[in-house]
């Protein structure tokens, strides 16, 4: 009989803590439209220093944050954002930047690692003496952690370089940071230093920091201001959400320092589901807390098939592929849960019964 779930289908899925939730009850709020609410804007504060940007604003989402973020960089017509061909933004926010901000995307390969090679956006910025055939690229958009690529790490050597070139157009550089602390723990380099070259950044509270809900958009004072107004028009006025931003604070100070952990316990999972006969996983691609494993041709059993069978356990996972599964770690699955996972896959897999007794 399954008494606990493990759910490794995303860094989502986090519960508020007992600490998050005692801060939501007595958070002191006001309305975040009419006046300001005083723990959003301590969440706010706060986000503005650890990132080393002027200003911050909580947004619902990150979905959102890069939305408002393109959209402000982007608000004359005709306007043109390079992203990566497997970012975030391109794939699983809904042509959001399109169909809402009608910015045109100009989508380039991302390699492996999650970044873009620098001759590839330099070449993909219009040529501006076509204009009248060309869109006007306005925005570089990049993603750290990378999580289309297993949550591969861009460096501040990188991220620099793409900065520099944004300035040498005349453009500006956005982060999709959703898990900035993850890259930043990963290289041991600070979330200000990693992010100094961008002009903004959206970072998700909602993920590896287990806040239940939102993310904080940074930049100079000009952007957020630009910002908290469309963040309005998108239906975003946020009232009394210093109730979501104490259980932020309170992510900050406790999850933080357990990103290291998260990561450790990622990299176990990917060197034991590497002794797993028929399946395979890029070991040294797991920089941060995202495991993606390949279940060789000709097995007997399908992702979703592995998934059914976990689920009986009471483990949770989210098929990629017929023959791609991605495990996300967090803060709420132990080193035992992984041991756990790696025991009930090997036994799904073997279709023997494990070492541990799994039947
Ligand atoms: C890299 C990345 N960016 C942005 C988002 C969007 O965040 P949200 O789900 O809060 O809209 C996600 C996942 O949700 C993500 O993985
Ligand atoms: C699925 C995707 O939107 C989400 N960001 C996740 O990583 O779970």
């Amino acid at each position: 009989m399954v008494t606990k779930t493990i759910d490794l289908r995303s860094d989502t899925v986090t519960k508020p803590t007992e600490t998050m939730r005692l801060a939501m009850a007595k958070a002191d709020v006001d309305d975040d439209v009419l006046i300001y609410d005083p723990t959003a804007r301590q969440l706010e504060t706060e986000m503005a220093r650890i990132t080393g940007k002027e200003a911050a604003l909580f947004v619902p989402s990150g979905t959102m944050g890069n939305l408002i973020s393109v959209l402000v960089h982007c608000e004359i017509r005709g306007s043109e954002v390079i992203l990566g061909n497997n970012s975030h933004v391109h794939i699983y926010e809904n042509g959001g930047i399109s169909t809402i901000g009608g910015v045109h995307p100009r989508p380039v390969k991302n390699n492996d690692d999650g970044s873009i090679d620098v001759d590839v956006i330099e070449a993909a910025i219009r040529n501006p003496d076509f204009e009248i055939c060309y869109p006007k690229t306005r925005l570089i958009c990049l993603e750290n952690s990378h999580a289309n690529s297993g949550g591969r790490c861009l460096s501040v050597e990188y991220t620099d370089r793409v900065g520099a070139l944004a300035k040498k157009h005349g453009l500006k550089l956005h982060i999709d940071g959703a898990r900035i602390f993850n890259a930043s723990a990963a290289l041991n380099v600070p979330v200000d230093r990693l992010v100094q070259a961008a002009d903004s950044v959206s970072v998700c509270l909602s993920k590896g920091l287990g806040a239940p809900v939102g993310s904080v958009i940074v930049g100079t004072k000009s952007f957020i201001a630009r910002a908290r107004i469309l963040r309005k028009t998108l239906g975003g006025g946020m009232r009394q959400v210093g109730i979501l931003c104490a259980a932020a604070l309170v992510a900050l100070q406790e999850n933080v320092p357990k990103l290291v952990t998260d990561h450790k316990n990622a990299k176990t999972l990917a060197e034991g589901l590497n002794k797993i006969k028929g399946l395979s996983v890029d070991v040294a691609s797991v920089e941060t807390n995202i495991v993606y494993f390949e279940i060789a041709k000709g097995s007997h059993i399908t992702a979703l098939k592995l998934g059914k069978i976990l689920d009986e356990h009471g483990i949770l996972l989210m098929p990629d592929s017929s023959s791609r599964v991605r495990i996300v770690i967090h803060h709420q699955v132990s080193a035992s849960d992984v041991q756990y996972t790696l025991a009930c896959i090997k036994q799904a897999m073997t279709g023997g019964t494990d070492e541990n007794g799994g039947n």
